[in-house]
């Protein structure tokens, strides 16, 4: 089965409603500038042709130009997946690991076939575990700022910030045309609290290049007056 592009929330209540029926479907949530969305919609699309998966609904949804549904579904990072069955979320991931999205669609077939016999529950571990320790929340700091080469950490999401320095480092951003992805620290309390130690920077935004801590807002700006192409010279390096 392709997969089908949203293009407005009327269409996205029919197809996640009426349409449905039992079927499994997948909610990719990306956008335009986020530089894994491209690698990993390929990825989708392909899977979504597979014999394997002809019972399951493939849609893809651009956050930007669809925030309500984006909003709907707190969408906080790119690119993102919801995988839904009658109205209820059974897994959600972040990030762009085809082998990871390709375990998580399996796991949610062999629930449904099973009708949850032996079968993971849904929404069973995207809550974060209780107790995680600083090394895991390390760990996985490590691979959320290596998510993207450029990773901004910001109040809000590019398309709605929700604090004015968090605006202006995706305005000084989009304006020297530089992708990233982001993600949003106030859907996460731990990520925005252990982030700060991760960084040693106490505020946000907070600008990752090639998994590099790169500054705040105030610093970004410095680096750009020193150097005007300071993007372009630090994701080459
Ligand atoms: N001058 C700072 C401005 C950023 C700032 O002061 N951020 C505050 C308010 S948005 C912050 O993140 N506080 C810690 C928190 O909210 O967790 C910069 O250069 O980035
Ligand atoms: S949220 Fe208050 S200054 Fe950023």
């Amino acid at each position: 089965m392709a997969v089908h592009q949203i293009t407005n929330q009327d269409e996205f209540t029919r197809l996640t409603t009426t349409d449905a029926g039992d079927k499994l479907i997948v909610l990719y949530f990306h956008t335009i500038w986020a530089e894994p969305c491209k690698q990993m919609g390929e990825v989708y699309s392909a899977i979504s042709d597979e014999p394997s998966n002809k019972d399951v609904s493939f849609l893809s949804i651009d956050a930007d130009s669809n925030s309500e549904i984006a909003e709907l579904f707190e969408i906080s990072a790119v690119p993102y997946f919801v995988l839904i069955q009658k109205g209820t979320i059974l897994k959600e991931l972040s990030g762009a690991d085809p082998k990871e999205f390709i375990n998580l669609l399996d796991e949610c077939k062999k629930f449904i076939e099973n009708k949850g016999a032996n079968a993971p529950k849904p929404e069973e571990d995207t809550e974060e575990a209780e107790g995680e320790s600083e090394e895991e929340v390390f760990a996985r700091l490590t691979k959320l700022v290596n998510a993207a080469p450029v990773m901004l950490f910001m109040k809000g999401t590019p398309s709605e910030p929700k604090c004015g320095f968090s605006r202006q480092l995706v305005g000084i951003l989009r304006e020297h045309q530089v992708r990233f992805g982001f993600f949003d620290i106030l859907r996460d309390d731990a990520i925005r609290q252990s982030l700060k130690k991760f960084s040693d920077w106490p505020t946000f935004p907070q600008l990752y290049i090639n998994g590099e801590f790169q500054g705040g807002l105030d610093i970004i700006k410095e680096s750009l007056e020193d150097d005007t192409e300071f993007f372009q010279h630090t994701i080459q390096q």
